[in-house]
């Protein structure tokens, strides 16, 4: 329920709150007139927004868990989390900063509130860029190129073929090669990065290692993303 429902729902709401919220923020800083009269609605419209980016992040974190993690997207996701609720918390201290020197006597110093706006313009400004980013990437890890397809790295007909023999000559941890169900893969770099341990995968290095390998993580997305990720061939007679 709290990954794959709520996850579109709460980053459509963030993709439309965050950037007018943030359009509203930077017009109301620029304008006296706008502030006037849509700067509150502006204000709270971001503040959703930036709430709204929490829970994009902590329902994306546990749909990543049902799914494969696409990177590129989870790391955006973070940063417009954080970009958001800063300025969120400068589009407030500028509010009050503006409120109070409405109250001032004249001749006081406009420069903290000024300072403020002007921090607060530019945060807007890579709000609106970094969710438009942000659902960008998360959009091409849903429908395009950056999709987690297993198998992605070789297709069955470009892969280069080898044998078992010849699988079997990259056994050791500097080269480590293992056959999984007909594909071939270089393990090397992910030896030591193995969660279950470097010894496991040492261990399959120059084998048919698919009864292992299917034993410990089955259908398991990650594990099996990851073995897609490191395909260097397909297996032959
Ligand atoms: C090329 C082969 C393998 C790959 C690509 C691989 C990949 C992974 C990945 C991605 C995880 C983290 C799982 C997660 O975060 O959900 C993991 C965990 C683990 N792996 Fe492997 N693994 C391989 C082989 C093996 C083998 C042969 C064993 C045992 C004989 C093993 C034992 C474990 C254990 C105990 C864990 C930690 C607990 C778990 O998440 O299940 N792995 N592996």
């Amino acid at each position: 329920m709290l990954g794959l429902p709520l996850h579109p729902l709460v980053v459509h709401l963030a993709v439309v709150a965050l950037p007018v919220g943030a359009l509203g923020v930077l017009a109301s800083v620029l304008w006296p007139k706008v502030r006037q009269r849509y700067g509150v609605l502006a204000l709270i419209t971001l503040s959703v927004g930036a709430l709204t980016a929490i829970a994009a992040r902590l329902t994306g974190v546990v749909l990543a868990e049902q799914e494969t993690l696409p990177e590129t997207h989870a790391t955006f996701g973070t940063a417009l989390m954080i970009v958001s609720l800063v300025t969120a918390a400068l589009a407030w201290l500028w509010w009050f900063l503006e409120r109070r020197r409405d109250a001032a006597p004249p001749g006081s110093s406009p420069l903290a509130a000024m300072a403020s706006g002007a921090l607060t313009v530019t945060a807007a400004v890579a709000v609106v860029g970094l969710t438009l980013v942000t659902g960008h990437s998360g959009a091409d890890a849903v429908w395009g190129s950056g999709r987690a397809q297993p198998g992605a790295v070789a297709t069955e007909e470009s892969a280069p073929a080898y044998t078992l023999a010849q699988v079997a000559a990259h056994n050791s941890r500097e080269d480590c090669w293992a056959a999984v169900d007909g594909k071939v893969y270089d393990l090397t770099s992910w030896i030591g990065q193995h969660p279950g341990g470097p010894q496991r995968i040492l261990n399959l290095c120059g084998t048919d290692a698919t009864q292992a390998f299917t034993t410990q993580h089955s259908t398991k997305p990650r594990p099996n993303a990851q073995l897609a990720s490191m395909q260097v061939g397909v297996l032959v007679d």
